[in-house]
């Protein structure tokens, strides 16, 4: 193998999209070659694992009954207990827009690279079109390519960095940044339901400019899925994630063991983040995941981070803290930063914020 000096550094290799080198067919660069402990078994996306399935439409509906009620919501508490996250059915958006995001992302994302390069984003910057910023050295690179947008609180988006091309792309993700906002608010209903707080403690915790940014990621096919990832395992830094996907690929870490994560028709995984982990005291978990490549089909992920408001201060609910259960985490603010700076050099920062 050649030696790490005569390798372009990794500004080079990240101004020039995986798009082009899987079209090109070019092998993967060294710097992308993050598998050295390949496990066929892992790869094989047949066997799927049973992520919780809840039906958010019996926790947000005065009609269902009240054993059922009680049963969904125990269900809830369960999968986030001992999974980190869960597939959302019955959360009140379309089938039909669930397929319109997925195709305006495919739509762009299949565009010539001339087009998309009008909303790229330099090797330092989040917001755009193009690969996370340069990471440390030394760390792998990710076998995909993204484009990444503040779209709530409204007064953060920069349409700069919005596609015009498709022409309903805007109108689209502005659309669906609003039917989020509300699947955020019953879910964080929901969620402190179950574990019997107020129903309302989560989103104070995240407050009136609670954040929302939504990533649109394009997984190229690559002929050596078992050298590299699509994206390296993380925990994700936000309150929780929701992720719509159209090909398997994404893996949750569990029980020392990766999981493929099923593809339920129309349903939105819910994941939480470090900072819902922290909020709960360390009852729900936030899962590491991790995105395997494939070399017969790409692949289309919208994830949509919602984050607690800038500045403002978060730490584990009281009703969460007792004499079994002492405080495991300490407040915290801007804690999404925090996570970032350890997620460049590859590592997890949930620790810092340990009391
Ligand atoms: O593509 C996916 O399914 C997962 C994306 C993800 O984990 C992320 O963007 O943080
Ligand atoms: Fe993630």
């Amino acid at each position: 193998m050649a030696g790490a000096s005569v390798l372009p550094p990794a500004e080079v290799l990240l101004s020039k999209r995986v798009q082009e080198m899987a079209l090109n067919g070019e092998q993967p660069p060294a710097p992308y070659v993050s598998r050295y402990d390949y496990d066929a078994t892992e790869d094989d996306f047949s066997t799927v694992s049973e992520i919780p399935v809840i039906d958010l439409g019996i926790l947000s509906s005065s009609k269902a009954s009240s054993e059922e009620y009680e049963e969904e919501l125990m269900k809830l508490k369960s999968a986030l207990q001992s999974w980190g996250c869960f597939q959302a059915i019955g959360h009140g958006i379309s089938s039909s827009f669930l397929d319109k995001i997925i195709q305006v992302a495919r739509e762009f994302f299949e565009q010539p690279m001339e087009e998309k390069n009008k909303y790229s984003k330099t090797v330092v910057e989040f917001e755009g079109y193009g690969a996370d910023p340069v990471p440390e050295e030394g760390q792998s690179l990710d076998w995909s390519d993204r484009l990444f947008l503040d779209v709530d609180p409204k007064d953060l988006q920069k349409f700069q960095f919005w596609p015009e091309s498709p022409a309903c792309f805007r109108e689209v993700l502005k659309e669906y940044t609003e039917k989020t906002k509300m699947l955020t608010e019953l879910t964080s209903k929901a969620m402190a339901k179950s574990l019997n707080l107020d129903e309302n403690c989560f989103l104070n915790q995240f407050g009136e400019r609670s954040i929302l940014q939504a990533r649109f990621n394009y997984y190229s096919k690559c002929q050596r899925p078992d050298l590299i990832l699509g994206l390296k395992p993380h925990a994700d830094g936000s309150g929780y994630t929701s992720i719509l996907q159209d090909e398997v690929g994404l893996q949750v870490f569990n029980e020392d063991k990766w999981h493929t994560v099923p593809i339920v028709p129309h349903a939105i995984l819910i994941v939480m983040g470090d900072q819902m982990e922290i909020i709960t005291n360390g009852v729900f978990k936030s899962p590491v995941h991790r995105v395997l490549s494939n070399s017969e089909r790409d692949r289309i992920s919208v994830a949509m981070f919602y984050t607690p408001e800038k500045g403002k201060e978060i730490g584990p609910e009281e009703g969460l803290v007792d004499g079994e259960r002492p405080k495991l985490f300490k407040k915290v603010k801007d804690y999404a930063d925090i996570h970032w700076g350890y997620y460049q050099r590859g590592m997890r920062a949930l620790h810092t914020a340990e009391a």
